[in-house]
């Protein structure tokens, strides 16, 4: 990993990158890991790995604010389970490649207007990417180069290490209650175990999108880097965490994670259930209708 940084270095103090178009440290991290085998493409998250460091970056890539649709959760889940089962990989990076947004959370036309068995096949997918991005054994570490409310907040709270662009236009956190809608008790619980019980209900309850510097403040985030150095940092620290050897670092992980990820398992069904009732409700659907119409106002 360091020969990743240190052949940044180079470029960017040679000027190469600078002359390629939009270059910057991101898209040297980008560039070098891209030189690296092509894992995966699917239609919207790109995913690289490097033989040599055995690290993957995975990079959302589906416009216009990488909403977690059906198809994006699908996609994730067999994703992170195909690096999971390939031995060569031991850390997954994960950032997006689109400008300004990591991640706007769950697709909300998802939960709008559908069938009862639209949502039952949503909402597994939903579970799903949680437990491979919970549950999984390598070093994760998010790379959080824009905002990332409510699933996205959640995408990256699943993993090892959080580092976010220093831009305080930025915010993250879940944002739920600001929708009319209800964290399920597994987001709590991840964040929770992030952040702690307080803040987690003032959090929770007021719906607070943490600007990054509040982030950083009670740990949301473990770490701010200017906007062009968010992947090359996430490098560096990947490198660290891969210096601890896998087996001790699995085994601390699984503990602290097993008790959690065996409480949905245990209510998968019942949350399922949950879920439907509550996103079939006339009011709820009312909620999600407005805040939709509040997004599109905003824009025009
Ligand atoms: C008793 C308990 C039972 C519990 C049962 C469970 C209950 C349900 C739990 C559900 C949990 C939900 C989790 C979620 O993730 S909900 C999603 C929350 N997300 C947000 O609030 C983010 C909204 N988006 C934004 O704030 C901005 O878009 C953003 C800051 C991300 C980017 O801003 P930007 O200005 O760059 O882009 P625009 O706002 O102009 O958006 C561009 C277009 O994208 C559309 N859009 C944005 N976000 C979403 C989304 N999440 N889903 C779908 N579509 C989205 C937006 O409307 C624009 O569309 P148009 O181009 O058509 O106008």
């Amino acid at each position: 990993m360091s020969s990743i940084l240190r052949r940044c270095t180079k470029l960017t103090h040679s000027g190469i990158l600078s002359m390629l178009p939009g270059s910057n440290g991101r898209s040297c991290a980008l560039q070098y890991f891209a030189s690296e085998k092509r894992y995966s493409t699917s239609s919207k998250i790109k995913v690289d790995l490097d033989s040599n460091t055995g690290v993957a970056i995975m990079q959302f890539q589906s416009p216009p604010v990488n909403s977690l649709s059906l198809d994006f959760l699908t996609e994730f889940a067999i994703n992170i389970e195909k690096l999971e089962l390939d031995r060569s990989c031991r850390g997954v990076i994960i950032t997006s490649a689109l400008p300004k947004v990591f991640s706007a959370g769950l697709d909300i036309l998802e939960m709008y207007q559908k069938s009862p068995e639209h949502y039952v096949e949503f909402w597994k997918a939903v579970q799903e990417a949680w437990f491979k991005l919970y549950g999984s054994s390598k070093v994760t570490i998010a790379a959080i180069n824009g905002n990332s409310p409510a699933g996205g907040c959640l995408l990256a709270m699943c993993c090892d290490y959080r580092i976010m662009a220093e831009n305080p236009r930025y915010s993250i956190g879940l944002n739920e209650t600001q929708l009319g809608i209800v964290a399920p008790f597994w987001f709590k619980d991840t964040m929770q175990n992030v952040v702690g019980h307080r803040e987690t209900e003032k959090g929770l309850q007021l719906g607070k999108l943490y600007t990054a510097p509040e982030a950083l403040k009670v740990g949301l985030v473990d770490e701010l880097v200017p906007e062009e150095k968010v992947v090359s940092s996430a490098a560096e620290a990947m490198s660290k965490w891969l210096a601890i050897p896998d087996h001790a670092r699995q085994l601390s992980k699984s503990m602290m994670r097993k008790p959690t990820i065996d409480r949905l398992l245990a209510a998968r069904e019942a949350d399922i259930t949950n879920f439907v009732s509550f996103t079939s409700k006339d009011s709820i659907q009312k909620s999600l209708g407005m805040y939709m119409e509040m997004l599109k106002k905003r824009r025009s």
